[in-house]
C-alpha cells in the first residue's frame, strides 16, 4: 500500500493536497505514561515531531493548500505548571514557519488549559478561514447555511477547491470542560454525564454500558447537529464532496469506544444520510484507527504525535483527485486510499 500511495502521489496531479496532524500535546516536562501505563508520552519531543512534519510538508512538490490540526495542541499538564500561554506560543511559532493556513479543532486538552472565551479570542479560533463567498450567495437554488455566531458554538465550513467542502465541528459543545460552572450548558452536560456515569470519578469508564460517557469526552449539541444537517444538504444539492472533522471519533470501529463522542450515533446518522460525505477525520485516540462504514464513509482516527517515539513521525498528506482521496501517512500513520461512493461523482 505504502509504495502504491507514493507512486500515485508522484505520478498524478491532484486537484489539491492538505496536511493532517493530531494530538501534539506539547509540554516542557519529562516524558511520562498514559493513564493505563501502556504507552509513553513524549511531551518535549512532540515539538520536534511537529517541526519535522512542517519541514516535510514544505519540501513536498505540491505544498499542502492547508493543514488541519485535529485538537489537543498542548497538554493539560501545562495548566498545573502555569505554562499554558508560553507553550501555546511555542507551538504556534513552529506552525508559523509554514505559510499555509492551519485550521484548528478543539480537544479536551484545549479546555484543560483555557476557557472558551480565551479560545474564542485566540489564534486557535480559525473561523476567520471559513467560506465567506458562500455566506452571501445562493448556488444551485439552495440557500447557503451561512455563518455560525461564535458565541453559539465553534464550527465552520470552507471550500478550498470548487466542489469540495470541509466542515470543522467542536465535539465538546455538550461537555463540562472549559465552561463556567453557572452556565446552562455546563449544568445540563453535568446532569447528562452523571446520569450515564455513576462513578465518583467522572473520568472513569469502569462498569459503563456506554463507555464514552466520561468527563474527557463530550458531545454535539442539537444546534450543531441542525447546522451540520443544513451544510450537508447544501453540499448534496451542489454535488460537493465533504470532509467532516472533529476531535472525537464517531464510529465505534475506528476507535477504542472509550474515545467516542457522547452522542456519536446522532452525528453518524446525519453523516450517513448525506451522499456528499467522503470521510470523517478525528484525533483523540492516540493509537489511531480506521473503518469504512456500511454507507461508504471512511472514518480515520489519526495516530497522535504525543505517543509517537522520537525517532518516528505521525502525520499525513491527503491528495485529492476526482474519484478518491489518497492519504499518504508518515511514520506511524497508515496510508489509505479513500474512494468516493459510487453514487456520488464530482
Ligand atoms: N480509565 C481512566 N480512569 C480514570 N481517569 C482516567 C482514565 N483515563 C484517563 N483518565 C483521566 O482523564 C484525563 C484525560 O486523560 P488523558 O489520557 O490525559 O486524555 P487524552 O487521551 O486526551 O490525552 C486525565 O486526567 C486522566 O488522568
Amino acid at each position: 500500500m505504502e509504495q502504491k500511495v507514493e507512486e500515485e502521489a508522484e505520478s498524478l496531479d491532484p486537484y489539491f493536497t492538505f496536511g493532517i496532524i493530531a494530538d501534539i500535546q506539547y509540554a516542557d516536562i519529562e516524558d511520562g505514561q498514559n493513564y493505563t501505563k501502556t504507552k509513553m508520552r513524549y511531551y518535549r519531543n512532540s515539538l520536534q515531531l511537529l517541526q519535522s512534519a512542517i519541514k516535510e510538508w514544505k519540501k513536498e512538490v505540491c505544498c499542502p493548500s492547508f493543514v488541519i490540526q485535529l485538537g489537543d495542541i498542548i497538554d493539560g499538564f501545562n495548566s498545573q505548571h502555569k505554562t499554558s500561554t508560553i507553550s501555546l506560543k511555542k507551538v504556534l511559532a513552529e506552525i508559523g514557519k509554514i505559510k499555509v493556513p492551519f485550521h484548528h479543532v478543539w480537544g479536551n486538552h484545549e479546555f484543560y488549559n483555557f476557557n472558551r472565551l480565551f479560545l474564542t479570542n485566540s489564534e486557535l479560533n480559525t473561523t476567520y478561514l471559513e467560506d465567506k463567498t458562500m455566506q452571501a450567495s445562493t448556488r444551485g437554488g439552495v440557500s447557503s447555511p451561512g455563518h455560525v455566531d461564535p458565541q453559539q458554538f465553534y464550527a465552520y465550513h470552507f471550500s478550498p477547491f470548487s466542489k469540495f467542502r470541509f466542515i470543522l465541528i467542536d465535539a465538546y459543545d455538550v461537555s463540562i470542560l472549559g465552561r463556567d460552572l453557572h452556565c446552562t450548558k455546563y449544568k445540563e452536560s453535568l446532569q447528562l454525564l452523571r446520569k450515564k456515569n455513576p462513578n465518583e470519578n467522572l473520568n472513569s469508564p469502569t462498569g459503563l454500558a456506554e463507555r464514552q460517557f466520561v468527563q474527557f469526552n463530550g458531545g454535539f449539541s442539537w444546534e450543531q447537529l441542525n447546522w451540520l444537517q443544513r451544510v450537508l444538504t447544501f453540499s448534496d444539492e451542489n454535488k460537493e464532496k465533504v470532509v467532516a472533522v472533529g476531535h472525537l471519533p464517531v464510529h465505534p470501529d475506528a476507535t477504542d469506544p472509550v474515545c467516542l463522542a457522547w452522542n456519536y450515533k446522532d452525528a453518524l446518522t446525519i453523516l450517513q444520510s448525506h451522499k456528499c460525505v467522503v470521510c470523517y477525520l478525528a484525533g483523540h485516540d492516540h493509537d489511531g484507527g480506521y473503518c469504512l462504514d456500511s454507507y461508504g464513509i471512511h472514518h480515520v482516527t489519526l495516530e497522535g504525535i504525543i505517543e509517537t517515539p522520537p525517532d518516528m513521525n505521525a502525520f499525513a498528506t491527503v491528495y485529492v483527485y476526482d474519484d478518491r482521496m489518497v492519504l499518504h501517512g508518515r511514520g506511524s500513520v497508515s496510508s489509505r486510499i479513500m474512494h468516493y461512493r459510487k453514487d456520488s461523482t464530482v
